[in-house]
């Protein structure tokens, strides 16, 4: 039917040999649909579906291979299995036959099934027409209602796959897009991080914004909100072409569990009420880490400081050490909100920040990096004082006092902190 079935499907490239599986067992969702696409994917993840006992095959390949397993879903039977390099989940089939189970699906291209004891292709729904045309189409109206999460995986599946939504699928969306607050807002949130995760996402979260998906979550976010996405992609480039170390900083995860880059970070800033203490409670609400809404409310706080030019050292000092790891995002930001208010060319601007740049950049600058020349206890000891607070407002003084070269080494910083007392 479609030429020859693609080698990234072989059950020699799977983590576990072929004999495990029952016959039938079929291969369905991403991988099949990759596949056929020629996608290569870094990680590779497989979804089997077998007519029974699906948690016990799972079960038993994970015993043999000493892999991890987890039992997903215990009422509609789906374990994973975890190896080391790849993960492969084994769902009972859904109704009495591969065909019912395929129909009850998201969209089209991700409901065909391969069977790798026949290598044949299965494909009710015609998934391989939509794929030749890099259309995504939904199953059903019903399918889409039935998990809402499916409006949302439209949008970021087009992102990724670079597809467009086919119309009468966008139709259908605009119409259940109310449904979206039915879904667990920490599914919402993984789909919200893919789309703001790269500059492929941002038309696509623009869509969903304009196809009011994104507006229970970002109450506040308005047109302009959105338009500042495209902007902070264009100011990351920016950065990067200029200073290649900041653009790897942008790239970085704030944290492992939860996939929000720096550059996500920034963007996530342009979405949520300017105010931080509204935007916490948004980004609470989407189930955001505490180390991801401090990131953002932070960016948000600092970044027109950046813009304040003849800062004095000791405002410098506060300023990074108040900014800390957000720094890029920051620049970000700032830069954003130039092009927005002054239409500046992006090049003149980043001149402005570029004292700062090479500060952050620079491991040996003491205002960017203060070093600590003596620590807390030593200075108690040498000036004869109970632990409290006057002993860390001691040491911050020092820190600037160093940023500023008046002191340079332990016994400088205690004898200044002295005359800080007696003064
Ligand atoms: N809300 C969902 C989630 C998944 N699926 C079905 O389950 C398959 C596997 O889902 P998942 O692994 O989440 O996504 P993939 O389509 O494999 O794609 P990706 O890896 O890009 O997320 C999908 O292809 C689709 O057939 C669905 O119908 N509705």
């Amino acid at each position: 039917m479609h030429g020859s079935v693609p080698s990234t499907l072989a059950p020699e490239n799977w983590p576990f040999s072929l004999e495990w599986l029952p016959q039938p067992a079929y291969m369905v969702g991403g991988a099949v649909r990759d596949a056929l696409l020629g996608r290569t994917r870094e990680y590779l993840d497989l979804d089997f579906v077998i007519p029974s006992d699906a948690v016990k095959v799972a079960r038993a390949i994970a015993r043999h291979y000493q892999a991890g397993f987890v039992l997903l879903d215990p009422e509609r039977k789906i374990a994973r299995v975890v190896f080391p390099h790849a993960t492969a989940d084994f769902a009972q089939q859904e109704g009495n036959n591969l065909e019912t189970d395929l129909h009850r699906r998201d969209f089209t291209v991700n409901a065909i099934a391969y069977n790798p004891h026949t290598q044949e292709i299965i494909d009710p729904l015609q998934g391989y027409a939509d794929l030749e045309q890099r259309l995504l189409r939904m199953v059903s109206l019903t399918n889409l209602k039935d998990d809402p999460l499916r409006l949302m995986r439209a949008y970021r599946q087009a992102a990724q796959l670079g597809f467009t939504i086919e119309p009468a699928t966008q139709s259908a969306i605009r119409s259940l897009a109310s449904h979206i607050t039915h879904v667990a807002a920490e599914r919402v949130r993984v789909e919200i991080g893919y789309l703001l995760a790269s500059p492929q996402g941002t038309p696509w979260i623009v869509k969903a914004g304009e196809d009011a998906l994104i507006a229970p979550y970002f109450k506040n976010a308005t047109c302009e909100s959105f338009n500042k996405l495209a902007l902070v992609d264009t100011a990351a480039t920016l950065l990067t072409e200029n200073w290649p170390q900041l653009g790897l900083e942008l790239e970085q995860y704030v944290r492992d569990t939860v996939k929000t880059t720096w550059l996500g970070i920034a963007k996530l800033a342009c979405l949520v009420h300017s105010n931080p203490e509204v935007a916490e409670i948004e980004l609470q609400e989407l189930t955001y880490s505490r180390a991801e809404i401090r990131a953002v409310t932070t960016a948000l706080k600092l970044f027109s400081q950046l813009k304040l030019t003849n800062m004095s050292l000791r405002e410098q000092y506060f300023l990074f050490r108040e900014v800390g790891i957000v720094f890029a995002a920051t620049v970000v930001l700032a830069l954003v909100d130039d092009t927005l208010v002054e239409a500046m060319s992006g090049n003149k601007s980043l001149r402005v920040y570029a004292p700062l740049i090479r500060r952050y950049l620079n491991p040996d600058d003491l205002v960017a990096h203060p070093t600590q020349l003596v620590s807390g206890k030593e200075l108690m000891i040498a000036l004869n004082i109970p632990a409290s607070p006057l002993v860390g407002e001691l040491l911050t003084e020092i820190a600037v006092a160093q940023a500023e070269g008046k002191v340079s080494t332990p016994a400088e910083a205690t004898e200044f902190a002295h005359q800080l007392l007696d003064g």
